[in-house]
C-alpha cells in the first residue's frame, strides 16, 4: 500500500483522467461505492448488525469529499440503511430522501444527533485550505459531545480523513474531532503517520477509487501493514537444519546491563534463526548460561579496561565470526572507552572483509551512542548496515539536533539520513520509519504505548539480526521485524492493555504473531 502526499494524490487523479479517461465523477462514484462497502462490511461483520437496523447521519461538505459522502449514502440506502444528509454550507437536511423544512432543521438535526448510530464526516478532505469556520467547529463539537454522552453507541466515520486534519503534515485544526474509523481513499496520506493526526484516525481502512495499478508504479513510500509484511516472511523449507536459518553473533551486554543480551539473543531465535552466540566477558557467562540455555558463547578477554582490552576483544570476536550471517552490536554495552575501541576495531575489520564473507550488521543502543562521539562515524560502517536509533539516539547521531518521537520532522530526517549515511535506518518511535539509501521508505502503521518500556528495543534489534541471518535484505529484515515487534506487543496487550508490558513478554508472542500473519485473513 503506497503512501502519498496531497500533491501526489492530485497528480494521480489528473493522470487517471488524462491517460485513462477516469474523470472526477467516475473516481468519486468508485470512492463512494468502495467506502459504502467497507462500512457495510464493518457493520455486518464487526458489529454483527444488519444495515436495516442502522441509522446514519452524513455531514456533507462543499467539495468532492462531500461528493464521496453522497455517493456512499446512496449505496448504503440501497442496502437498507436509514440515511440522513446534512449539507453544511446550505444548512439543508434530508431525512430518508425528504427535505426537512428550513425552520425545523435545527431541531431535527439535534434529534438525529441524539439518536443515530453513525455520523459520517464527509465535510472536508484533502482540499481543506484554511482553518475550519466557527460553525463547522460548532457542528463537530456537537457530535463530540453526543458521542461522549453515548459511548460505544455513536461511531464517527471519517471519509478520506477527519475534517481539519492536514494530510501532509499531520497537523490538526482545533475544531477537528477524532474518528472511530477512517475510510481513506486510494492511498493512506503521508500526514496520517505523524502526530497529532495519527491519534485522530481511529481504525484505518483504505477504499479503492479504481486507479489503474500502473499509476502507482513510481511511488516509493509504503505503509508497513500485514499485506506487505506477509510477503517478506522467509521460507521454511522442509529440508532444513539450523545452518539453513543462519547464525547470529551478538556483541551486547555488560555488567550493569546484562538483560540486553538475553533479550536480543532470545529474539534472534524467536524469529527463527538457527543459532545465536553471545560474545561476552567471563563474569557474565553464569547469568546468561542460566537464563538462555540455547545460546553458545565466545568468551572475550576481560583484563584492565582501556584501548588495549577493546582491541583484544575485537580480535577474539573476529576469530570466531566466520560462518555467521549476522552480527548485532550494541544493546547494553555501556560507553567505556574500551568498548568504543572494540566497536571501531570491529567495524574497520568488517569493512575490509570481502562482501560474501561479511556478516550483515545491526547497530543499536550503546553501539550508536559510542559512535555518536566519533567524527564522521558513518564512514566507518560497512555498506548495508542497519542502525536502529530511538529519537534520543538519533539526536546524538545528528550532533544534538532534536528529533521528535512522532512528529513530521521524522520524515525528512529518515529520508535524508539513510542517504547521507548510506545506512538502512530504523527510526524508532510511535510509528517507526524504515528508510534506505536508494530512497525507499516504509512507515509502520500500528503503534502501541505498551512498547515504551525498557528492553523492547533490544528485542527489536535481535529480531532484525535474526531475519538478516535468514537472508532477508537489510531493508526487508528491518521492516518485517518492526511489523512483528508491534504485532507481538498487541498480543501481549490483549492481557495487559497498553501498560505493564515487560520486554520479555514479547518473546513468546513473536512466533504467535508470525503465525497470525500467515493466516490469509489477518489484516
Ligand atoms: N479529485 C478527485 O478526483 C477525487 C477526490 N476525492 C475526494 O475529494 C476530496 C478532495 O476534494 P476537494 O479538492 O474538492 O476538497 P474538499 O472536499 O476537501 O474541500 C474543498 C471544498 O471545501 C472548501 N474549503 C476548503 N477549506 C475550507 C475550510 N477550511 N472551510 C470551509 N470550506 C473549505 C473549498 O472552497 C472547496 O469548496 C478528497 O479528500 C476525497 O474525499 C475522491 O472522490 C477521489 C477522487
Ligand atoms: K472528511
Amino acid at each position: 500500500m503506497h503512501i502519498v502526499d496531497v500533491a501526489r494524490m492530485r497528480e494521480l487523479e489528473m493522470r487517471a483522467d488524462q491517460e485513462y479517461g477516469l474523470n472526477t465523477s467516475i473516481l468519486m462514484e468508485n470512492a463512494g461505492r468502495s467506502a459504502a462497502e467497507l462500512l457495510a462490511r464493518y457493520i455486518r461483520e464487526r458489529q454483527r448488525r444488519s444495515l436495516s437496523e442502522c441509522e446514519l447521519l452524513f455531514l456533507i461538505g462543499p467539495g468532492n469529499n462531500g461528493g464521496d459522502g453522497q455517493v456512499m449514502a446512496r449505496h448504503l440506502e440501497a442496502e437498507g440503511a436509514h440515511i440522513n444528509l446534512y449539507r453544511w454550507k446550505e444548512r439543508r437536511l434530508t431525512r430518508e430522501g425528504r427535505e426537512v423544512p428550513a425552520e425545523q432543521v435545527e431541531a431535527e438535526l439535534n434529534a438525529l444527533l441524539q439518536r443515530v448510530g453513525y455520523v459520517v464526516d464527509a465535510l472536508l478532505g484533502t482540499g481543506r485550505s484554511r482553518p475550519l469556520p466557527e460553525d463547522m467547529r460548532a457542528l463537530l463539537a456537537r457530535v463530540e459531545q453526543e458521542r461522549a454522552r453515548r459511548p460505544g453507541e455513536l461511531l464517527v466515520v471519517a471519509i478520506d480523513l477527519p475534517t481539519g486534519v492536514n494530510a501532509d503534515t499531520g497537523e490538526v485544526d482545533p475544531g477537528s474531532i477524532r474518528a472511530d474509523l477512517t475510510i481513506t481513499l486510494a492511498c493512506p496520506k503521508q500526514g496520517f503517520f505523524f502526530f497529532p493526526a495519527r491519534s485522530y484516525l481511529g481504525e484505518l481502512f483504505v477504499g479503492s477509487i479504481g486507479l489503474p495499478e500502473e499509476l502507482e508504479r513510481d511511488l516509493s513510500d509504503e505503509m508497513l501493514d500485514a499485506t506487505l509484511a506477509r510477503t517478506l516472511l522467509p521460507p521454511r523449507p522442509l529440508e532444513s537444519n539450523k545452518g539453513t536459518f543462519g547464525r547470529v553473533m551478538l556483541f551486547c551486554g555488560s555488567p550493569p546491563y546484562p538483560g540486553s543480551a538475553y533479550l536480543a539473543g532470545s529474539a534472534v531465535l524467536r524469529v527463527g534463526a538457527g543459532l545465536v552466540t553471545l560474545a561476552v566477558t567471563p563474569d557474565l557467562l553464569p547469568i546468561y548460561a542460566s537464563s538462555l540455555h540455547e545460546a553458545t558463547y565466545v568468551l572475550l578477554p576481560a583484563g584492565e579496561p582501556g584501548e588495549q582490552r577493546g582491541q583484544e576483544q575485537a580480535r577474539t570476536l573476529l576469530e570466531h565470526l566466520s560462518g555467521y550471517r549476522a552480527l548485532l552490536i550494541g544493546p547494553g554495552l555501556g560507553r567505556a572507552p574500551a568498548t568504543r575501541s572494540a566497536i571501531l576495531a570491529l567495524l574497520d575489520a568488517l569493512r575490509s572483509l570481502p562482501e560474501d564473507e561479511r556478516p550483515a550488521l545491526v547497530i543499536d543502543a550503546d553501539g550508536l551512542n559510542n559512535l555518536a562521539d566519533v567524527e564522521n562515524w558513518w564512514q566507518r560502517l560497512p555498506p548495508g548496515t542497519v542502525i536502529t536509533p530511538h529519537p534520543g539516539e538519533m539526536s546524538r547521531l545528528l550532533g544534538e539536533t532534536r528529533v521528535s518521537g512522532g512528529g513530521i520532522d521524522r520524515l525528512q530526517v529518515a529520508r535524508h539520513c539513510a542517504q547521507a549515511w548510506n545506512v538502512i535506518l530504523v527510526l524508532k518511535g510511535a510509528c517507526t520509519l524504515i528508510s534506505e539509501p536508494a530512497g525507499r521508505l516504509r512507515i509502520n502503521w500500528e503503534s502501541n504505548p505498551a512498547l515504551a518500556s525498557a528492553g523492547t528495543g533490544d528485542v527489536l534489534a535481535g529480531m532484525i539480526a535474526g531475519y538478516l541471518a535468514q537472508r532477508l535484505t537489510p531493508f526487508d529484515a528491518a521492516s518485517l521485524a518492526v511489523y512483528l515487534h508491534v504485532a507481538a506487543s498487541k498480543l501481549v496487550s490483549q492481557h495487559c492493555g497498553d501498560a505493564g508490558l515487560l520486554a520479555s513478554d514479547l518473546l513468546p508472542q513473536i512466533p504467535a504473531a508470525r503465525l497470525r500473519l500467515l493466516q490469509p485473513t489477518s489484516t
